[in-house]
């Protein structure tokens, strides 16, 4: 692999997919062509495939390539097709990183063990060496999420590590708040060759002004236009009024305004659902774009009739969308 291969050279709005059910739990991939031209519409131009909103976790590993495959096939309206194989048993994982480079993923990103947890760096660039070396022909992302896993290694160091181990490592999807500290780190480090792409959609804005390649964040899958503009306007330097035509306040008001109107969706879904947020997130995905994804599985609760009119009245109150 050559040097510009194993990087994962993308700047952009990626979406992380809900997996779409039937009622009856099992999976909805015909819906997937719909839902690849909706993101495609909005200027979308990646999916990361069978992370947390795709409720990687809760599929089995059959069920995972088929979701996969799915993407795959959708690659023209999709763009960029970063698989999850992370979360499971490290064989599983390994397995689904060989059928991702199978399907011509773009691809793999990669959790820490979730039960056998890193205490070290060196412990988590060995298993990540062992998931990565499953598919030397495609870029391999580490997945850092330490409110879900629990792993809370500084990610910077753990890039200037990982490089000497793992050729193609390329980088991270980086959802912690830390991105002007840890973050920033992040763009530094390994002589500022990796992606680093940000998770949180509440620091999407801060994410951009630090320097981050791209966003994969929910909130893509159904206001992709708001947050497109948000980052792009995020993107511009404060000293560089000539490359922008809104002036510097009226900047300043937009971005604060967008970035806000992200928040509060969050904070509605929250508020109602609580743990059981990737159903939350499922129904305003439905309500926002008419994309049906279904319901969330187990562990996720089911939405009561209650929560979702409460849901839907706080976002037709807040005017959603627009
Ligand atoms: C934990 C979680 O759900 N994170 C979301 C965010 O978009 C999140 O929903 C949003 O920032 C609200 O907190 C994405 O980062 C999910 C994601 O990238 C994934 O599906 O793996």
């Amino acid at each position: 692999m050559t040097t510009k291969e194993k990087k994962f050279e993308y700047k952009g709005m990626m979406a992380p997919t809900f997996t779409p059910f039937n009622p009856d739990g099992s999976l909805n991939l015909a819906i997937i062509p719909r839902y690849a031209q909706l993101l495609h519409d909005g200027g979308v131009t990646g999916v990361f495939v069978n992370g947390t909103n795709g409720e990687g976790m809760s599929l089995t590993t059959a069920e995972r390539k088929l979701v996969a495959e799915a993407w795959a096939k959708s690659r023209g309206m999709a763009g960029k097709v970063v698989i999850q194989v992370g979360g499971l048993n490290l064989r599983d994982s390994q397995e689904l990183a060989r059928h991702a480079v199978s399907i011509g993923a773009s691809a793999i990103a990669c959790l820490p063990h979730l039960y056998d947890k890193p205490g070290t760096i060196a412990e988590l660039v060995a298993y990540c060496k062992e998931v990565a070396s499953a598919a030397p022909e495609i870029p391999f992302l580490y997945y850092h999420i330490p409110f879900k896993t629990g792993v809370e290694l500084p990610m910077d160091k753990f890039l200037e590590a990982a490089s000497l181990e793992i050729p193609n490592l390329a980088g991270l999807k980086f959802t912690s708040m830390e991105v002007e500290t840890e973050g920033y780190g992040c763009l530094k480090a390994v002589g500022g060759s990796m992606t680093v792409l940000n998770g949180f959609d509440e620091v999407m804005s801060k994410s951009r002004r630090v320097g981050f390649h791209g966003a994969i964040g929910g909130c893509l899958n159904f206001m992709p236009l708001e947050a497109g503009r948000l980052l792009c306007l995020s993107g511009i330097a404060d000293d560089d009024g000539s490359t922008c035509c809104v002036p510097r306040l009226e900047r300043l008001d937009e971005i604060y305004r967008l970035q806000n109107r992200i928040n509060t969706l969050w904070d509605i879904v929250r508020k109602h659902c609580g743990c059981s947020f990737v159903s939350g997130a499922k129904f305003v995905m439905k309500s926002l774009t008419g994309v049906d994804v279904g319901p969330a599985r187990k562990p996720q609760q089911p939405l009561s009739e209650e929560t979702e009119k409460l849901l839907s009245d706080e976002r037709r109150e807040n005017n959603y969308p627009y």
